[in-house]
This record gives C-alpha cells, structure tokens and sequence, in this order.
C-alpha cells in the first residue's frame, strides 16, 4: 500500500500548531503518511528573510507562532502548487476569506485519489445561499472534505495543553485515516458523522466571541457572559436546523465543536479580545484587527456580516436578535450596551 502524502494549505496560528501535530504523527505512523510534510505559507519578509526560509532554517514561525519548536519533517513551500503537488491528503486552514482563491490555484495538482479536511471556521456566504467551505472545496476540486473544529485555542494546543477536538466526515474510514493524523495524548481527537454540523458551530461561534468580549469590554460579569453564550448557543442550532435541517444533529453541539468551542472562544479567543478592546477603545475593528493581532485574522466580525446579509436577504434578521445585535454594534454603530439590551 503506498503512503499517504500530506500537504498542509496555510501557516498562521492555527496552521502552525497543527503543523507540529501532522508533522509528528507521519513519524509515528510511518507505515501509513509519507515523512515529509508540505506545508504552504503565504509568503513574507521578516526583518529582511523570507519567512519559509526562517521556517526551514530555524524550525519555528516566529511570527505566527513565536516559541514553538516544528518537527523538522515540516517543510515551508511558498508555492502553493508546488505544496500541493501529488498530495493525498490535504489538510485547509487558512483564514475563510482566502480559501477560494487558493483552491482555484491548486485546480489539478493533486493526487486523483486525494482527500481533504478543513480546519476553516468560517462559512461560504452569499446573500442567494450558504455553503460549507467542507462543499466549496469538493466543488472547486472535486474531491471528497472532512471537518476538524473544536475548543483550540493554538497557543495552547502547540504548548501541549490537554484539549479535545471534534472531526466530522462523510465516510468512517477517511475518519480513521484522519484521526491517526490528528489525535495525540493532548489533542484527542472524537470522529462523528456530522461534518455540517462540526463547521457550522466552528463558524458561528466566532460572532458569539464578538459579542462576549463586548460584554468584557463594559465589565459586565461571568453571569452577562454566561447569558451570551447560551443565547449564541440556541441560535448557532436554530440556523442548522432552519438551513440544514436533519443534517445536523443535535448531538453535535455538546461535541468539542460546539459548547466547549463556545467557552473556550468566549474565555481565551482573538475574537473575544477585539471586541473587549472595540467596547473600551471605540477603534474601527480593523484598525484593532491590525494593532492587536500581528497578521492574524478576525473571522467573527466577517461572519457576523456575512450571516446579517444572508438573514436580512430573507427577512429573517429578527429571528436571530445576537448575531444582529453584534452585526449593528460593528457595522452600524450600534451603541455597545445593546449586546445586553437587545439580544
Ligand atoms: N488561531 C486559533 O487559535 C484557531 C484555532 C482553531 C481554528 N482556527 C481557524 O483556522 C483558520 C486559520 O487561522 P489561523 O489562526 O491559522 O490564521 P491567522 O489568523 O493566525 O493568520 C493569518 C494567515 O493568513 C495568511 N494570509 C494573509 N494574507 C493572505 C492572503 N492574501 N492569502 C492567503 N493567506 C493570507 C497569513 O500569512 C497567515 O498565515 C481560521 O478559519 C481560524 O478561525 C484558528
Ligand atoms: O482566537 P479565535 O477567536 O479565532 O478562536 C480560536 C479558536 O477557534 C478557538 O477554538
């Protein structure tokens, strides 16, 4: 049987963790994954060098992921179709805005036989419909997508930290060969058969995190946060079941990917802290996008936009009053206090 070859499509926070994950697992599980992993990274200068170059020298993103140690097995490919050529298993995490262009570049270059999974939180939303980026990719393609989200914070993944995450696929076996790559003594990995209902809650949650660290932002307390989160909760699952109906599934939202995600995003996330700085600052999110994070990118208030486009296209904004509330206080200059008056 021949070995699976991994490719890796990103290298920020998260791809970078993961990276030394998937760069361990295919030493531990020789008889199945290739050795080396190709990981693509969008490349940039850092002080003068190219970051590939620092990756490969050095072993370490020092701007996503500054202090951790990859496997050497781990190679940076600036390229994108140089990364992916002849890969067997694909594994997506780049911010949601940047994965369409991406996979339109790697049209053709992949192993006939090759699969994916999307790390990606964030979903394909236009005002006429909604598309899992799981879809997107089997669409531009035309291979089969498998889902990996749960409570992950990198930062604490990549120093080891014990945490569960959650992986949904169509097919059990994929989900085997995905959990080998995946699972370790801190990063345990639960395989279920519900891969809309895995990244619907990965995407979600990121416009609840907004809202959360508003509620941060104006002192409110663990009770204030507590009452946002249940809320996110039952509207994360109303729109599964308005727009997916049975294909998600209840359970799904007591998984790694759903209520833990949702406590751990609304605690520790990026998203979660622009917010904090938006109710006590006033800033643009951009500008605190770009003066809090390094280079690395808020998905939730993209989101919250996206679904607000998706919902009022339908007239059914009023149903969902925190996914509006936060929409309006970013987009609209909404007064922050409304995120407890108006949900
Ligand atoms: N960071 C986390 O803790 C975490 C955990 C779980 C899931 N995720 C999800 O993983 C996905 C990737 O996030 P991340 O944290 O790895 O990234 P990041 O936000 O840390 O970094 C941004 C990345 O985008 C790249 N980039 C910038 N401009 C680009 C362009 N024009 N085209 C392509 N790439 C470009 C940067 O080089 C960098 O690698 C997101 O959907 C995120 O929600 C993140
Ligand atoms: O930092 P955030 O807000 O993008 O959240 C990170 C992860 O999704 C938490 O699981």
């Amino acid at each position: 049987m021949s070995l699976e070859k991994v490719c890796i499509i990103g290298s920020g926070n998260w791809g970078s963790a993961i990276a030394k994950i998937v760069g361990t697992n295919t030493q531990v599980h020789s008889q199945k994954f290739e050795r080396t992993v190709r990981q693509w990274v969008f490349q940039e200068k850092i002080d003068g060098q190219n970051l590939t170059d620092i990756i490969n020298t050095q072993h370490e993103n020092v701007k996503y992921l500054k202090g951790v140690q990859l496997p050497e097995n781990v190679v940076a490919i600036p390229d994108v179709v140089e990364a992916c050529k002849g890969a067997t298993l694909v594994v997506f995490v780049v911010p949601h805005q940047f994965v369409r262009g991406v996979c339109e570049q790697m049209k053709g270059h992949l192993a006939p036989n090759a699969r994916a999974i999307s790390l990606i939180k964030g979903l394909e939303i236009t005002p006429t419909g909604t598309r899992l980026f799981s879809e997107e990719i089997e669409r531009i393609l035309s291979i089969p997508c498998a889902a990996l989200s749960g409570a992950n914070i990198a930062d604490e993944v990549a120093r080891e930290k014990f945490c569960e995450s959650t992986v949904g696929c169509q097919n059990l076996n994929d989900g085997k060969l995905w959990h080998s790559l995946f699972d370790t003594s801190y990063f345990r990995i639960n395989v279920i058969e519900d891969h809309v209902g895995v990244q619907l809650c990965g995407a979600l949650k990121n416009i609840v995190a907004v809202g959360a660290g508003f509620s941060d932002g104006l002192g409110y307390g663990s009770n204030t946060k507590a009452a946002i989160i249940r809320r996110g909760l039952m509207e994360m699952r109303k729109f599964g079941q308005m727009f997916f109906g049975d294909m998600v599934q209840t359970e799904t939202f007591f998984e790694s990917c759903g209520v833990a995600d949702l406590i751990t995003t609304c605690s520790g996330g990026r998203n979660r802290k622009v917010g904090e700085a938006y109710a006590k600052t006033g800033k643009p999110m951009d500008v605190l996008e770009k003066e809090l994070l390094n280079g690395q990118k808020l998905q939730g208030t993209l989101t919250a936009q996206e679904v607000y486009e998706f919902l009022s296209h339908r007239k059914l904004e009023n149903e969902f009053p925190l996914f509006l509330t936060v929409y309006r206080i970013v987009y609209e200059n909404a007064p922050v206090g409304s995120i407890v008056r108006d949900i």
